[in-house]
């Protein structure tokens, strides 16, 4: 069993100064550390790691992090006034893990130790509560505000939630559904947060379009795969996020590779289609995420792998685009790319005043 005097010796030399560290807990043969970084995370996140992978009798390890989030310049008529961020998890078309990425971001950034909420916005086909295992209706206690459902200390809210059974296809009309989802963001009560990730439905969008009008400053992260980039859908997705005032803030490559028993690395959907969009978006790579059962697997069962095996390689692969969704979040707040709060959109269109017979 390393000690903490061990720990704090092997990550020393490391840090920019000794205030970085606030604190090293080692349980059994378990190091969590708690960085207080000035400058970016990822590579003082990843340095960390390295040293830690290194230290004999360390089993698992994780990285924490104590810091201030910048938040949007939040306009007058935003539904989230205590909500510092606004990710939207996109992707041009369907089945290339964006609910995947949106779910372990999420709990990533959680157990990194942010605050964190996830609303599923997959409106035509939520799969938050299957991948997370939540099951139960959002209750209101005042009769006005919804209160989020919870699970490993994130708060939840999807449309599933409201069905009578997850699975069957959604009947209702579109118009009923951007409203519900307007009733999300404005009713929920959602607390302060550092980050609201949105599972937001594949393809380009009606959806994207009205949480533009309603929310200042939200930021896409598209989701790829390998292969997508042959197919026109997802630079249509990129373009609709131009078009409607969304910076795209990094692109995931997900399903990257496999690595086979023997370690021998197979590209099994192509190369370099990740890096392509994200030079198409003119954002960074946030990371590759490689094919790996135990995603599947876990995502079946209702705890994302990032919780379910948080010292695995496939759960750091995941923390790596999380803090690198940070860094990057944090550059755009700080080069003051700020939109100006949306024009607020009373037209009644998608989404229009309809409300959901939520909470009779
Ligand atoms: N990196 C991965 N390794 C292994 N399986 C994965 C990986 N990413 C996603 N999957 C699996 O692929 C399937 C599709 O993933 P997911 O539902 O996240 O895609 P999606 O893009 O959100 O789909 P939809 O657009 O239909 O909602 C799921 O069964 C998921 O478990």
């Amino acid at each position: 069993m390393a000690t903490r005097e061990e720990v704090i010796a092997a990550l020393s030399p490391l840090l920019p100064d000794p205030s970085a560290l606030a604190e090293v807990v080692v349980l059994g043969r378990d190091v969590t550390v708690t960085l207080r970084p000035r400058g970016p995370r990822e590579e003082l996140g990843s340095k960390v790691r390295e040293a830690l992978a290194k230290l004999p009798d360390v089993a698992g390890f994780e990285v924490r992090w104590q810091a201030d989030v910048q938040g949007r310049n939040v306009g007058p008529e935003d539904p989230l006034p205590e909500v510092k961020n606004v990710v939207l998890v996109m992707s041009g078309k369907g089945g290339v893990g964006k609910s995947t990425c949106a779910t372990n971001l999420t709990m990533s950034l959680h157990r990194a130790g942010f605050r964190v909420g996830l609303l599923d916005a997959d409106i035509y086909g939520p799969s938050i509560p299957t991948m997370l295992g939540v099951t139960g209706r959002p209750v209101s206690l005042d009769g006005k505000s919804i209160e989020p459902l919870e699970r490993f200390g994130v708060k939840l809210m999807s449309i599933g939630f409201l069905l009578e059974d997850p699975k069957a296809a959604v009947v209702w009309r579109g118009p009923m559904l951007h409203g519900a989802l307007l009733q999300f963001l404005k009713d929920v009560r959602w607390g302060a947060l550092d980050y609201l990730i949105l599972d937001l439905p594949p393809g380009t969008g009606d959806v994207a379009l009205t949480l533009a009008q309603r929310i200042s400053s939200p930021y896409a992260v598209i989701v790829t795969t390998p292969q997508a980039v042959a197919t026109d859908d997802v630079y249509k997705s990129v373009s609709m996020c131009e078009k409607v005032n969304i910076p795209v803030v990094g692109v995931i490559e997900n399903m990257s590779y496999f690595i086979d028993t023997a370690g021998v690395k197979h590209e099994l959907f192509g190369r370099g289609g990740g890096q392509a969009i994200a030079d198409f978006a003119k954002a960074p790579l946030l990371g590759q995420v490689p094919i790996d059962q135990s995603v599947r697997e876990w995502g079946d069962k209702g705890t994302p792998v990032v919780q379910a095996s948080p010292f695995s390689p496939i759960a750091r692969a995941f923390v790596t685009v999380a803090e690198r969704l940070t860094d990057a979040v944090d550059a755009r707040r700080t080069e003051g790319e700020e939109e100006a709060p949306p024009e607020i959109d009373r037209s009644g269109g998608p989404g229009g005043r309809k409300r959901l017979p939520i909470m009779k």
